[in-house]
């Protein structure tokens, strides 16, 4: 596999990845326009909006599952180095660039258990370790060394989402909150920077809501890896996100706190599915309420 050149432009040092002009066209269908922003360093951001925003289609470009039509991904990732999305593979995103992703729907390997779950993650140092040979797998060389890492590595997530005495359990037995969380522990055993996950929250009453908003947190702070999620429940929003983007019809509407975004009128009046010239009304009415 040839190593991409690292042509990418320095971002400031509190900033992790920078959307600039993304555009994506389906045919005639602009489903994402001219959205730019900032992931910052250690941060939680979400990525909200109405149903067709064009919130998955910006996840999919920044995972690598779509080429944009337009527009600049960079990301100044481990180690320092510098990465435009864009002009990777999608498995080069995750290996060289460290932007680790989580679906919609869950997609952990059933049968296996949940331990094992989290050794497939790392397949890939664990195969450099064997030196892509069978002597090497049969353990001469680092590969016992590797894989006994491997192995403390999936213990401590485990023990981390709380799910250590369901280890060799096969992850479709889990509950699905902890089959969630299974999910996202599989996601950082690949050492990401980056976090993706796509409504991490759908389907969870709130006991496991709240445990996975915990969860999200003790990342942040103890791997210090940045998340960005895409989220349409909006307690989770409010509570864990440091940043929070707006889209609506494939359009950036808003960028900011969760609290200034709370409050903004445009994103009030997108999600009551208000048409544009309303929106000053609206303005009027919370300003009214707030007086
Ligand atoms: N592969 C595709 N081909 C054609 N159109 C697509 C494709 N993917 C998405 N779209 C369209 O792009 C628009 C944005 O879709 P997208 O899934 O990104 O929105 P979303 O904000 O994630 O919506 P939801 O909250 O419902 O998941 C929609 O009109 C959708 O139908």
């Amino acid at each position: 596999m040839t190593t991409p050149p690292a042509d990418a432009p320095k971002l400031p040092d509190d900033t992790l990845l920078r959307v600039e002009h993304l555009t994506m066209r389906f045919g005639g269908l602009t489903a994402v326009d001219d959205v730019s922003f900032d992931v910052k360093r250690g941060d939680i951001t979400a990525l909200i909006g109405p149903n067709g925003a064009g919130k998955t289609t910006v996840f999919n470009c920044v995972t690598g599952f779509y080429k944009p039509t337009v527009g600049r991904l960079t990301l100044n990732g481990a180690g320092g180095r510098g990465w435009l999305l864009e002009r990777l593979r999608d498995h080069q995103i995750s290996r060289l660039a460290g932007v680790a992703r989580t679906f919609q729907n869950i997609r952990l390997f059933g049968g296996m258990t949940a331990l094992e779950n989290l050794l497939v993650a790392q397949h890939a140092p664990l195969m450099k370790a064997s030196g892509m040979t069978v002597l090497g797998v049969l353990g001469l060389g680092g590969f016992n060394k590797a894989e006994a890492a491997a192995i403390e590595k999936a213990k401590a997530w485990l023990e981390r989402i709380g799910l250590i005495d369901r280890a060799d359990d096969p992850a479709a037995d889990l509950p699905y909150g902890d089959q969630r969380r299974l999910e996202i522990a599989r996601a950082m055993c690949t050492d990401p920077v980056l976090l993706c996950l796509d409504e991490p929250a759908a389907g969870l009453n709130p006991r496991e809501s709240g445990d996975l908003n915990a969860l999200l947190r003790s990342i942040r702070k103890e791997d210090g890896v940045a998340v960005l999620l895409i989220e349409h429940d909006m307690s989770v929003v409010m509570e864990i996100s440091d940043h929070v983007v707006v889209l609506d019809y494939g359009k950036k509407i808003s960028d900011g706190t969760p609290q200034a975004v709370r409050e903004d009128p445009k994103v009030i009046a997108a999600y009551l599915g208000v048409e544009d010239e309303e929106v000053e009304a609206v303005e009027r009415e919370i300003e009214g309420a707030q007086a």
